[in-house]
C-alpha cells in the first residue's frame, strides 16, 4: 500500500514576524524588510493566504520577483506603463476600462521588491518593521556578509574572512549568488 503523504506542520511566525502579520491584519499601509532568511516570503505567504482574492492584487516590481509569488508586475497592474509620463497622463492610462475596473476591486496591494522602484512608495506607508532574526542560516559571519552585501556596504577588514568562505563551500557560493 502506497505511504500516505505527509504534510509538513505549518510554521509558527516568531512574535516579529508576528507583528507584520498582525499590522497587516489591523489595516496598516506597511512596509516590512529585512535581511535573508529573515522570513519575509514566509510572512508574504501567510498574508496572501489571509487576504480576500478578489480584491487583493499580488504584485512586483520585477517580473522574476512577480514570478516567484504568483503574480503581476506592479506595472501591468497599474496600466501606466513605467509611470513616466505626466500626472494627468497616467491618470488617463489608468483610467482604460480593463484598469480601472481592477484598481476600483483593489483593497489590498502587494508590492514585492518594491525598493527597487522610485523612493515616492514611501510616503504611501503607515508602519515600518525591520525584521531582525535570521532563520535560514545560524553562521553569524555568512549573515554578516549578506547583511553588508543587501546594503551595499562591504567592510575591507573582513575581504579575507569572504574569501575563505566563498572558496570553502559551493552551497554558500550559491546561495551569495542567489542574493
Ligand atoms: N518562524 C519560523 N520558523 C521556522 N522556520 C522559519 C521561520 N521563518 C522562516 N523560516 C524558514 O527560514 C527560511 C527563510 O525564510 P524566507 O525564505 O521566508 O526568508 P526571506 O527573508 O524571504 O529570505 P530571502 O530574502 O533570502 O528571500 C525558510 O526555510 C523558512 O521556512
Amino acid at each position: 500500500m502506497a505511504e500516505p503523504i505527509r504534510k509538513n506542520p505549518p510554521i509558527t511566525l516568531t512574535p516579529e514576524q508576528n507583528s507584520v502579520y498582525e499590522a497587516v491584519i489591523q489595516g496598516h499601509n506597511i512596509f516590512f524588510t529585512g535581511s535573508a532568511g529573515t522570513g519575509k516570503s514566509l510572512i508574504l505567504s501567510k498574508i496572501i493566504g489571509v487576504l480576500p482574492p478578489d480584491n487583493t492584487f499580488i504584485t512586483a516590481s520585477t517580473g522574476l520577483a512577480a514570478c516567484n509569488i504568483k503574480g503581476t508586475t506592479i506595472h501591468s497592474f497599474a496600466g501606466m506603463g513605467l509611470g513616466e509620463s505626466s500626472l494627468e497622463e497616467c491618470v488617463k492610462l489608468a483610467s482604460r476600462p480593463a484598469y480601472r475596473t481592477q484598481w476600483r476591486q483593489c483593497k489590498h496591494l502587494i508590492i514585492d521588491e518594491i525598493s527597487i522602484l522610485s523612493s515616492a512608495w514611501k510616503r504611501c506607508f503607515t508602519k515600518c518593521i525591520v525584521l531582525k532574526e535570521v532563520h535560514r542560516q545560524a553562521d553569524q559571519h555568512f549573515i554578516n556578509i549578506l547583511n553588508e552585501i543587501r546594503t551595499g556596504r562591504m567592510n575591507d577588514s573582513e575581504t579575507k574572512k569572504r574569501k575563505l568562505i566563498l572558496v570553502g563551500s559551493a552551497t554558500v557560493q550559491l546561495k551569495i549568488a542567489s542574493q
